[in-house]
């Protein structure tokens, strides 16, 4: 009987498995589809000019597709997940046909630095935009002057210690009406530098995201005005067409902002995998009594050892004003460890109450867009 039961169950498995079988066949026709009509809407775009990302849009779709899965019992959710990655495809297959040329009468880009990369990054993105690039790295002064010659745009991609002394030696001669711009994470310092160096239009560009992004839409580029706007309004406007969302800052409080959201981070993710490390903490059995927010914050430790310690040490070393910032949470860290080993709970749960307050609506929405995270470190585990 039991015997009977069980062939069953598996007959009755495998039959409704191969009607789940032809169903994802089904939605892997139909993302085909997708992929297609998208990828003229990316031929549209890029004739017109149209922005790759379209907020909008997405808003109104996302919501008109959760209200529908609703009314058939669907979780919105899910429908949200589905369609958001989806669009991160889209971004990718729509750059893929190339970016309308905002500014046609430029003469060539210069990309110093262009072999790192975040040159390389540019130099894709210009390029797919129609404009001739050519690169200048530390090897290829000597020719130089034949290099600048005619140049629209020269942009400046060199490790922080040493772009201002690049921009001093060697860019002095630009063309009179070239723009100068670099994409240094640090920009009162680069930026002084190229006001002082060129007589021309100037802007310091942030780009707010590693060289691994794969498509610019909705990454954000901090813009630090220096010298003649008007003259390279075309290229912020170009990255918009990339996808880019440009915030506009002055240089000083972007600055100051950088000690926090990078030296202080990424110095503190420094210091909790030195820490692990001395510790000789064993990460596969701590990975196997992880949570998914313990695997999330592991992964975020543990990908920047798997970067460029330059790079890293570039952006920890770049401003004195990094060290009062980590200083201060030093401080921070010792007096909550006092009042932790003087076993006062209740300080514990004051303190905490007083964060709670001073975060105000931030803490339940950073909750709501963890969970969605936490959710997606689960689903990408296997076995
Ligand atoms: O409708 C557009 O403008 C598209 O580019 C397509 C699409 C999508 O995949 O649906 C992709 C990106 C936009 O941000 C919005 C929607």
């Amino acid at each position: 009987m039991n015997n009977k039961m069980n062939e069953k169950t598996t007959a009755d498995l495998e039959n409704l498995r191969d009607l789940i079988d032809g169903v994802d066949q089904q939605l892997l026709h139909l993302l085909r589809k997708r992929l297609d009509l998208v990828a003229q809407v990316g031929a549209v775009k890029h004739a017109a000019g149209v922005p790759i990302y379209a907020p909008q849009r997405e808003a109104s779709m996302l919501a008109k597709r959760r209200a529908e899965a609703e009314n058939i019992n669907v979780s919105p959710q899910l429908i949200e997940d589905i369609l958001r990655r989806l669009m991160r495809e889209s971004y990718l297959n729509e750059k893929d046909v190339g970016f309308k040329q905002v500014k046609q009468d430029l003469g060539h880009v210069v990309i110093v630095g262009g072999e790192g990369k975040l040159g390389q990054l540019f130099t894709q993105m210009l390029t797919l935009s129609g404009y001739k690039v050519n690169s200048i790295d530390k090897n290829d002064w000597q020719n130089a002057d034949a290099i600048f010659d005619g140049a629209g745009l020269v942009i400046v991609t060199v490790p922080i210690n040493v772009t201002c002394e690049v921009i001093a030696d060697k860019l002095t001669q630009l063309p009179e009406h070239c723009i100068l711009a670099d994409l240094t994470s640090i920009k009162q310092k680069p930026l002084a530098a190229m006001l002082e160096a060129h007589k021309g239009p100037v802007v310091g560009l942030h780009p707010m995201f590693g060289p691994d992004v794969g498509s610019l839409a909705k990454q954000v580029v901090v813009v630090c005005h220096g010298r003649e706007p008007q003259a390279y309004q075309w290229l912020l406007q170009q990255m918009e067409i990339w996808g880019a969302r440009i915030v506009e800052a002055e240089a000083e409080r972007h600055d100051k902002a950088m000690q926090l959201v990078q030296a202080m981070r990424h110095f503190s993710t420094f210091v909790y995998g030195l820490n692990l490390c001395k510790e000789e903490a064993d990460i596969e059995s701590l990975l196997q009594f992880s949570s998914p927010i313990y695997r999330l914050e592991l992964a975020m430790v543990g990908r920047l050892f798997a970067q460029d310690p330059e790079l890293y040490a570039d952006i920890i070393f770049a401003q004195q004003g990094s060290q009062h910032a980590i200083s201060d949470y030093l401080d921070n860290y010792r007096d909550a460890l006092t009042m932790l080993k003087a076993g006062n709970r209740q300080e514990f749960v004051t303190q905490f109450q007083r964060v709670a307050k001073w975060f105000g609506d931030f803490a339940p929405q950073f909750q709501h867009e963890s969970r969605a995270m936490l959710q997606s470190v689960n689903d990408m585990k296997a076995g």
